[in-house]
């Protein structure tokens, strides 16, 4: 099983903000969410990873093939960021007419067949198309051209519960014959937590943590327990803290923790958070 995608030392400087020495792998088959606060890199790495904006150092590599072969797997690349890039004039089938001249491997079957599955109107404009039917649209054209690669910006937000839920069954069908993978950033750390199989967090423009999402639920508990209590513990196997008047929260490393305290299970949200928390500290 190869890497489909391969981030080597990846740096980009801007005035105030540095992506730092970003390393990142995703094997075929697999998803990975990348999460991180508002400002903390997440676009400028994915426009570095479709060589839509210029890197300082480091290499890219999608489908065993760097930047400047990038051209020879753009069309296994299925791409949907916040925005929409679409001329808001168009119907579903003028979108067709121009994506089969876009992508060499462009199947209209596959685009009709996402097309009904969403629901989407064909007598309509896309200006005409709520929030979540443009982001279905977005979705059904990036799948409709056979993409090895699905990379998604953000393409979840502000979008409710059911679509969501419908749009991440959607994933979890594409990534089922393992020969396909995504690379999905969002805020929505829950519906990342039921689909993926990586997690990579990035903070302040640099990597914290890129892992086996199983491994990080197994790996972190959080601990519960008085100020004097937290006194006697090991802080080599504490990630983060809240303290209050009433006692302490703390993740903690729970295979790492002897004693009778109570440590409850930890998400993938709560993870973040006190790695975040802690480092801001
Ligand atoms: N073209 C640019 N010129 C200067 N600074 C930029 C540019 N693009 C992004 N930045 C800065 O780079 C930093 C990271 O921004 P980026 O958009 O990658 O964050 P993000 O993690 O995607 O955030 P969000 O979750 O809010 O979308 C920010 O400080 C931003 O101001």
């Amino acid at each position: 099983m190869g890497n489909i995608l391969e981030l080597k030392d990846i740096s980009k400087e801007y005035e105030g903000f540095k992506l730092d020495n970003i390393n990142i792998t995703l094997p075929s088959g697999y998803i990975m969410g990348f999460i991180g606060e508002n400002g903390a890199g997440k676009s400028t790495t994915i426009k570095v990873i479709l060589d839509l904006i210029h890197k300082d150092s480091g290499t890219v590599k999608i489908l065993g093939k760097d930047s400047k072969e990038l051209k020879l797997v753009k069309e296994d690349i299925g791409v949907v960021m916040d925005e929409s890039y679409l001329p808001e004039t168009l119907n579903l089938k003028e979108v067709n007419l121009i994506m089969k001249n876009v992508y060499k491997k462009w199947d209209k079957e596959v685009f009709k067949s996402y097309i009904d599955r969403f629901n989407l109107p064909n007598n309509k404009t896309i200006k005409d198309y709520s929030r979540g039917m443009k982001m279905k649209l977005a979705i059904s054209i990036a799948l409709s051209h056979d993409p090895k690669l699905l990379i998604l910006d953000e393409a979840t937000s502000g979008l409710d519960p059911m679509v969501r839920d419908e749009i991440l069954d959607v994933f979890l069908e594409f990534i089922r014959d393992e020969q396909h993978s995504i690379f999905i950033s969002s805020h929505i750390i829950s519906d990342l937590e039921k689909v993926c199989d990586y997690i990579t967090l990035i903070h302040k423009g640099k990597i914290v943590f890129t892992e086996e999402k199983d491994n990080l639920l197994e790996k972190y508990g959080i601990l519960k327990c008085s100020h004097s209590e937290f006194e006697k513990i090991n802080k080599e196997n504490v990630k983060g803290v809240r303290k209050n008047q009433f006692g302490v929260e703390a993740l903690v490393l729970k295979r790492k923790i002897s004693g009778k305290y109570v440590i409850d299970p930890a998400n993938i949200e709560d993870i973040m958070l006190y790695h975040i928390k802690e480092r801001v500290q």
